[in-house]
């Protein structure tokens, strides 16, 4: 569990970050953003823009990846993420479910909920039995399949699984990597509903996707990202109704009006 109380809810500062992948490629420049406490921030932009690299450099992945933080800084309260690995990140409260629905498919769902925490000292099983509990409250189609592979399990199910097990760990601070990728319209719903939920339980989310409509109706703040840095912030509802994204991410060939 995250040493804080939930009361005490941190904020995120991503603080001028330059992140390379070897010697030559330069992934993110200069890229600063902030999420509030129990806050939606949303982060736009093509692919290859950076996105996914970004949410790594907050989650300690950056390094299994070959990347590196070259300056910069990121904060998540009092603990200082750059430079730490996943296991600082959890232990600080922040957790990312990475793109594409990486679940265990050989593993239970059941087996994959209890992997998700791990690393977290000194578990009671009570408190295991209570994040599942939470889990399955949010998402009663896992409750009715806790013995199925996960490898069975239908597209959104195992997105279901993959933020369900993010939960097990108690974050504080939620890294949502394109949840919305490949699910069908209602599906995409369901899920905009949980993060919906869950951030009124209390968790901050900072949430990365092309779906440009999902992620401005949720977020209160949006900053877009471009070949590596940052060209357009502001509170959601503005940036939604700005040209450049009614174009480029909202599918309005006409562009404002
Ligand atoms: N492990 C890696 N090694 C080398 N280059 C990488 C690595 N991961 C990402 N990149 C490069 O870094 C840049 C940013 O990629 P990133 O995946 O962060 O973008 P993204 O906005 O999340 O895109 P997508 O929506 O396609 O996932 C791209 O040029 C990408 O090719």
């Amino acid at each position: 569990m995250p040493e804080a109380p939930p009361d005490d809810q941190p904020a995120l500062h991503v603080e001028h970050l330059d992140v390379t992948y070897g010697r030559a490629l330069s992934a993110l420049r200069d890229v600063s953003l902030t999420v509030p406490p129990a806050g939606i921030v949303a982060l736009l932009g093509a692919n290859g823009a950076g996105k996914t690299t970004l949410l790594r450099a907050v989650s300690g992945t950056l390094r299994l990846h070959r990347g590196a933080i070259t300056a910069g800084r990121v904060r998540y309260g009092d603990s200082v993420l750059d430079g730490r690995d996943p296991v600082a990140a959890v232990r600080a409260g922040v957790v990312q479910v990475p793109e594409g629905r990486r679940v265990f498919g050989g593993l239970t769902v059941d087996e994959n909920l209890r992997a998700g925490g791990l690393g977290l000292a000194r578990r009671r099983p009570a408190e295991v039995a209570e994040a599942r509990d939470r889990v399955f409250a949010l998402f009663p189609r896992l409750a009715e399949r806790t013995r199925q592979a996960a490898g069975l399990l239908s597209g959104g199910e195992q997105q279901m699984l993959a933020i369900g097990r993010a939960l097990m760990a108690h974050p504080r601070l939620l890294l949502l990597d394109e949840p919305s990728l490949g699910l069908a319209p209602l599906m995409v719903d369901r899920i905009a509903d949980v993060v919906r939920e869950i951030n009124t339980q209390g968790t901050a989310v900072l949430l990365v996707e092309q779906n440009a409509g999902m992620a401005l109706s949720l977020a209160g703040h949006a900053h877009v990202l471009d070949v590596g840095e940052i060209r357009l912030s502001g509170p959601a509802t503005e940036l939604a109704r700005t040209d450049a994204v009614r174009r480029l991410y909202l599918g309005d060939g006409q562009g404002a009006a």
